[in-house]
Protein backbone atom coordinates (compact mmCIF):
# COMPACT_ATOMS: atom_id res chain seq x y z
CA UNK A 1 0.00 0.00 0.00
CA UNK A 2 1.12 3.31 -0.66
CA UNK A 3 0.10 7.14 0.46
CA UNK A 4 0.60 9.45 -2.49
CA UNK A 5 0.54 13.12 -0.56
CA UNK A 6 -2.52 12.46 0.91
CA UNK A 7 -4.68 15.26 3.08
CA UNK A 8 -7.88 15.34 4.54
CA UNK A 9 -10.12 17.84 6.33
CA UNK A 10 -13.94 17.16 8.02
CA UNK A 11 -14.24 21.00 6.85
CA UNK A 12 -12.18 23.41 4.72
CA UNK A 13 -9.45 25.33 5.88
CA UNK A 14 -8.98 22.53 8.95
CA UNK A 15 -6.93 19.78 7.50
CA UNK A 16 -7.04 16.87 10.49
CA UNK A 17 -4.63 14.60 8.04
CA UNK A 18 -1.73 16.67 6.15
CA UNK A 19 0.42 15.71 2.93
CA UNK A 20 1.03 11.59 4.12
CA UNK A 21 3.26 10.15 1.67
CA UNK A 22 4.36 6.55 2.81
CA UNK A 23 4.53 3.12 2.05
CA UNK A 24 3.49 -0.01 3.71
CA UNK A 25 5.81 -2.85 2.99
CA UNK A 26 4.11 -6.07 2.56
CA UNK A 27 4.66 -8.54 5.69
CA UNK A 28 4.96 -5.84 8.16
CA UNK A 29 3.29 -5.19 11.14
CA UNK A 30 3.09 -1.27 11.03
CA UNK A 31 1.93 0.87 13.72
CA UNK A 32 0.44 4.31 14.32
CA UNK A 33 1.50 5.79 17.23
CA UNK A 34 0.40 9.97 18.03
CA UNK A 35 -1.62 12.00 21.10
CA UNK A 36 -4.90 12.15 20.99
CA UNK A 37 -6.24 13.87 18.78
CA UNK A 38 -3.36 13.88 16.28
CA UNK A 39 -5.26 12.47 13.39
CA UNK A 40 -4.71 8.71 13.55
CA UNK A 41 -8.48 7.36 13.39
CA UNK A 42 -8.86 9.45 10.68
CA UNK A 43 -5.57 8.11 8.45
CA UNK A 44 -6.84 4.67 9.17
CA UNK A 45 -10.55 5.41 7.28
CA UNK A 46 -8.54 6.59 4.77
CA UNK A 47 -6.46 3.60 4.02
CA UNK A 48 -9.61 1.55 4.38
CA UNK A 49 -11.55 3.89 2.25
CA UNK A 50 -13.98 4.74 4.64
CA UNK A 51 -13.02 7.97 4.07
CA UNK A 52 -12.29 10.00 0.74
CA UNK A 53 -9.26 11.89 0.76
CA UNK A 54 -9.16 15.64 0.19
CA UNK A 55 -6.15 15.33 -1.84
CA UNK A 56 -3.64 12.84 -2.84
CA UNK A 57 -4.06 9.24 -3.47
CA UNK A 58 -4.09 5.58 -1.61
CA UNK A 59 -2.76 2.67 -3.89
CA UNK A 60 -2.46 -1.42 -3.60
CA UNK A 61 -0.07 -2.77 -6.51
CA UNK A 62 -0.03 0.69 -8.28
CA UNK A 63 -4.47 0.35 -8.78
CA UNK A 64 -6.36 3.00 -6.88
CA UNK A 65 -8.37 1.99 -3.25
CA UNK A 66 -11.13 4.47 -5.13
CA UNK A 67 -11.58 2.80 -7.99
CA UNK A 68 -11.59 -0.69 -6.88
CA UNK A 69 -14.81 -2.85 -6.05
CA UNK A 70 -16.44 -3.54 -2.76
CA UNK A 71 -15.65 -6.98 -2.83
CA UNK A 72 -12.21 -6.69 -4.32
CA UNK A 73 -11.14 -3.83 -1.59
CA UNK A 74 -12.23 -6.80 0.90
CA UNK A 75 -10.23 -9.20 -0.67
CA UNK A 76 -7.20 -6.98 0.38
CA UNK A 77 -8.55 -5.19 3.43
CA UNK A 78 -10.20 -5.95 6.76
CA UNK A 79 -10.91 -3.70 9.42
CA UNK A 80 -11.14 -4.17 13.55
CA UNK A 81 -12.69 -0.36 14.25
CA UNK A 82 -13.35 0.77 17.44
CA UNK A 83 -16.30 -0.95 19.18
CA UNK A 84 -19.97 -0.61 17.74
CA UNK A 85 -23.13 -2.26 18.98
CA UNK A 86 -25.05 -2.53 15.78
CA UNK A 87 -24.74 -6.26 15.69
CA UNK A 88 -25.83 -6.89 19.76
CA UNK A 89 -28.67 -9.37 18.48
CA UNK A 90 -26.70 -11.14 16.21
CA UNK A 91 -24.98 -14.78 16.92
CA UNK A 92 -21.49 -14.76 17.46
CA UNK A 93 -20.70 -17.05 14.81
CA UNK A 94 -23.40 -14.94 12.58
CA UNK A 95 -20.89 -12.02 13.21
CA UNK A 96 -17.94 -14.02 11.90
CA UNK A 97 -19.77 -15.49 9.08
CA UNK A 98 -20.24 -11.61 7.97
CA UNK A 99 -16.90 -11.29 7.61
CA UNK A 100 -16.63 -14.24 5.52
CA UNK A 101 -19.08 -12.51 2.99
CA UNK A 102 -16.10 -11.07 1.09
CA UNK A 103 -15.85 -15.11 -0.45
CA UNK A 104 -19.70 -15.30 -0.88
CA UNK A 105 -22.66 -14.00 -2.02
CA UNK A 106 -25.24 -15.30 0.39
CA UNK A 107 -24.72 -15.41 4.48
CA UNK A 108 -26.79 -18.64 3.84
CA UNK A 109 -23.96 -20.48 2.18
CA UNK A 110 -21.19 -20.20 4.67
CA UNK A 111 -21.07 -23.21 6.46
CA UNK A 112 -20.05 -23.66 10.50
CA UNK A 113 -16.52 -25.88 9.27
CA UNK A 114 -15.56 -22.59 7.44
CA UNK A 115 -15.47 -19.82 10.18
CA UNK A 116 -14.59 -22.63 12.73
CA UNK A 117 -10.92 -21.96 12.17
CA UNK A 118 -10.98 -18.23 12.60
CA UNK A 119 -13.09 -18.93 15.61
CA UNK A 120 -10.67 -21.27 16.92
CA UNK A 121 -7.45 -19.08 16.74
CA UNK A 122 -9.43 -16.14 18.66
CA UNK A 123 -10.88 -18.57 20.70
CA UNK A 124 -14.36 -17.72 20.70
CA UNK A 125 -15.08 -20.93 19.77
CA UNK A 126 -17.17 -22.15 22.71
CA UNK A 127 -18.89 -18.76 22.06
CA UNK A 128 -20.92 -19.33 19.02
CA UNK A 129 -23.89 -19.56 19.57
CA UNK A 130 -24.13 -16.62 22.35
CA UNK A 131 -25.69 -13.43 21.50
CA UNK A 132 -22.81 -10.65 20.88
CA UNK A 133 -25.19 -8.18 23.68
CA UNK A 134 -24.10 -11.18 26.24
CA UNK A 135 -20.34 -11.14 25.83
CA UNK A 136 -17.73 -8.65 27.58
CA UNK A 137 -15.85 -5.86 25.83
CA UNK A 138 -12.55 -8.16 25.40
CA UNK A 139 -15.14 -11.10 23.98
CA UNK A 140 -16.80 -8.86 21.87
CA UNK A 141 -13.45 -7.48 20.85
CA UNK A 142 -12.36 -11.22 19.92
CA UNK A 143 -15.25 -11.54 18.23
CA UNK A 144 -14.49 -8.63 15.74
CA UNK A 145 -11.16 -9.70 15.20
CA UNK A 146 -12.19 -13.19 14.00
CA UNK A 147 -14.71 -11.57 11.09
CA UNK A 148 -11.75 -9.77 10.29
CA UNK A 149 -9.45 -12.26 9.63
CA UNK A 150 -12.70 -14.39 8.02
CA UNK A 151 -11.87 -12.23 5.28
CA UNK A 152 -8.72 -13.48 4.64
CA UNK A 153 -6.89 -9.77 4.00
CA UNK A 154 -3.79 -8.78 3.00
CA UNK A 155 -4.11 -6.34 5.24
CA UNK A 156 -5.58 -6.17 8.60
CA UNK A 157 -6.33 -3.25 10.29
CA UNK A 158 -6.98 -2.79 13.96
CA UNK A 159 -7.66 0.57 15.81
CA UNK A 160 -7.13 0.77 19.18
CA UNK A 161 -7.42 -3.64 19.70
CA UNK A 162 -6.42 -3.77 22.86
CA UNK A 163 -8.60 -1.05 24.38
CA UNK A 164 -11.56 -3.54 26.49
CA UNK A 165 -8.97 -6.07 27.02
CA UNK A 166 -7.36 -7.40 30.28
CA UNK A 167 -3.67 -7.98 30.46
CA UNK A 168 -3.57 -11.52 30.00
CA UNK A 169 -6.09 -10.87 26.75
CA UNK A 170 -3.84 -7.92 25.26
CA UNK A 171 -0.99 -10.26 25.55
CA UNK A 172 -3.01 -13.12 24.18
CA UNK A 173 -4.55 -10.58 21.15
CA UNK A 174 -1.09 -9.21 20.63
CA UNK A 175 0.15 -13.78 20.36
CA UNK A 176 -2.53 -13.87 17.58
CA UNK A 177 -1.84 -10.96 15.98
CA UNK A 178 2.13 -12.57 15.42
CA UNK A 179 0.77 -15.67 14.30
CA UNK A 180 -1.49 -14.35 11.65
CA UNK A 181 1.54 -12.26 10.55
CA UNK A 182 3.96 -15.27 10.53
CA UNK A 183 1.79 -17.75 9.41
CA UNK A 184 -0.97 -16.07 7.29
CA UNK A 185 1.50 -13.40 6.14
CA UNK A 186 -0.75 -10.86 6.40
CA UNK A 187 0.65 -7.04 7.12
CA UNK A 188 -0.88 -5.58 10.00
CA UNK A 189 -1.48 -2.36 10.22
CA UNK A 190 -2.73 -1.39 13.74
CA UNK A 191 -3.26 2.02 15.92
CA UNK A 192 -1.70 1.83 19.53
CA UNK A 193 -1.86 3.40 22.80
CA UNK A 194 0.52 1.49 24.65
CA UNK A 195 3.61 2.90 23.75
CA UNK A 196 5.61 0.26 25.21
CA UNK A 197 3.40 -2.59 23.28
CA UNK A 198 3.61 -0.62 19.93
CA UNK A 199 7.12 -0.73 20.13
CA UNK A 200 7.36 -4.47 20.97
CA UNK A 201 5.29 -6.13 18.56
CA UNK A 202 5.88 -3.80 15.45
CA UNK A 203 8.69 -3.65 12.66
CA UNK A 204 7.74 -0.36 12.10
CA UNK A 205 6.63 2.54 13.57
CA UNK A 206 4.32 5.69 11.97
CA UNK A 207 4.22 8.69 14.67
CA UNK A 208 1.45 11.53 13.85
CA UNK A 209 0.93 14.76 15.61
CA UNK A 210 -1.25 17.20 13.76
CA UNK A 211 -2.21 15.02 11.41
CA UNK A 212 1.35 15.04 9.94
CA UNK A 213 3.57 11.85 9.57
CA UNK A 214 6.15 13.17 11.86
CA UNK A 215 8.21 10.01 11.64
CA UNK A 216 8.44 6.21 9.52
CA UNK A 217 10.98 4.30 10.78
CA UNK A 218 12.00 1.39 12.76
CA UNK A 219 10.95 0.98 16.60
CA UNK A 220 14.73 1.35 18.07
CA UNK A 221 15.15 4.71 16.54
CA UNK A 222 12.10 5.97 18.34
CA UNK A 223 13.67 5.69 21.88
CA UNK A 224 14.23 9.50 22.07
CA UNK A 225 13.35 10.66 25.15
CA UNK A 226 13.32 14.58 23.58
CA UNK A 227 11.14 13.83 20.50
CA UNK A 228 8.56 11.66 22.43
CA UNK A 229 8.39 14.12 25.53
CA UNK A 230 7.84 16.66 22.95
CA UNK A 231 5.21 14.88 20.48
CA UNK A 232 3.28 13.79 24.01
CA UNK A 233 3.82 17.09 26.12
CA UNK A 234 4.92 15.25 29.09
CA UNK A 235 8.29 14.38 30.32
CA UNK A 236 8.98 11.18 28.97
CA UNK A 237 12.33 8.94 30.46
CA UNK A 238 13.14 5.43 29.06
CA UNK A 239 14.80 2.93 31.23
CA UNK A 240 16.22 -0.54 30.78
CA UNK A 241 14.35 -3.48 32.36
CA UNK A 242 16.45 -6.85 33.29
CA UNK A 243 14.65 -9.37 31.31
CA UNK A 244 12.66 -6.98 29.05
CA UNK A 245 14.51 -4.44 27.16
CA UNK A 246 13.95 -0.37 26.84
CA UNK A 247 10.28 0.76 28.81
CA UNK A 248 9.23 4.03 27.95
CA UNK A 249 7.89 5.97 31.46
CA UNK A 250 5.89 8.93 31.67
CA UNK A 251 7.52 11.34 35.09
CA UNK A 252 5.15 13.31 37.17
CA UNK A 253 6.22 17.03 36.40
CA UNK A 254 8.53 18.10 38.92
CA UNK A 255 10.50 15.20 38.99
N1 LIG B 1 -16.68 13.09 12.01
C1 LIG B 1 -15.89 14.11 12.39
N2 LIG B 1 -16.26 15.40 12.13
C2 LIG B 1 -15.45 16.44 12.48
N3 LIG B 1 -14.26 16.30 13.12
C3 LIG B 1 -13.86 15.05 13.40
C4 LIG B 1 -14.64 13.89 13.07
N4 LIG B 1 -13.97 12.79 13.47
C5 LIG B 1 -12.82 13.23 14.04
N5 LIG B 1 -12.75 14.58 14.00
C6 LIG B 1 -11.65 15.42 14.49
O1 LIG B 1 -10.47 15.04 13.82
C7 LIG B 1 -9.34 15.12 14.68
C8 LIG B 1 -8.57 13.83 14.62
O2 LIG B 1 -9.40 12.80 15.15
P1 LIG B 1 -8.92 11.28 15.12
O3 LIG B 1 -10.00 10.48 15.75
O4 LIG B 1 -8.48 10.94 13.76
O5 LIG B 1 -7.64 11.35 16.08
P2 LIG B 1 -6.85 10.20 16.82
O6 LIG B 1 -5.41 10.51 16.66
O7 LIG B 1 -7.31 8.87 16.35
O8 LIG B 1 -7.31 10.44 18.32
P3 LIG B 1 -7.45 9.48 19.59
O9 LIG B 1 -6.06 9.06 19.95
O10 LIG B 1 -8.02 10.41 20.62
O11 LIG B 1 -8.35 8.35 19.24
C9 LIG B 1 -9.88 15.47 16.07
O12 LIG B 1 -9.70 16.85 16.28
C10 LIG B 1 -11.36 15.14 15.96
O13 LIG B 1 -12.12 15.97 16.80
Amino acid sequence: MKLNDVSFGFQKNRPIVQHISAKIVPGTILSIVGPNGAGKTTLLKLMADQLKPTTGQIEIAGQAISKMGRKQFASKVAVVSQQNHLYDDMKVIDVVKMGRLAKHHLLATITDDEVMPFMEMTRIAQLAQREMSQLSGGQRQRVWVASAIAQQPQYLFLDEPTTYLDIRYQAELMAIIRQLHRTGKMTIVMILHDINQAFRISDRLWLIQSGRLLKDGRPKSFYDEQLLSNVFQTKIHIVDIPNYGRYIVELPAGS
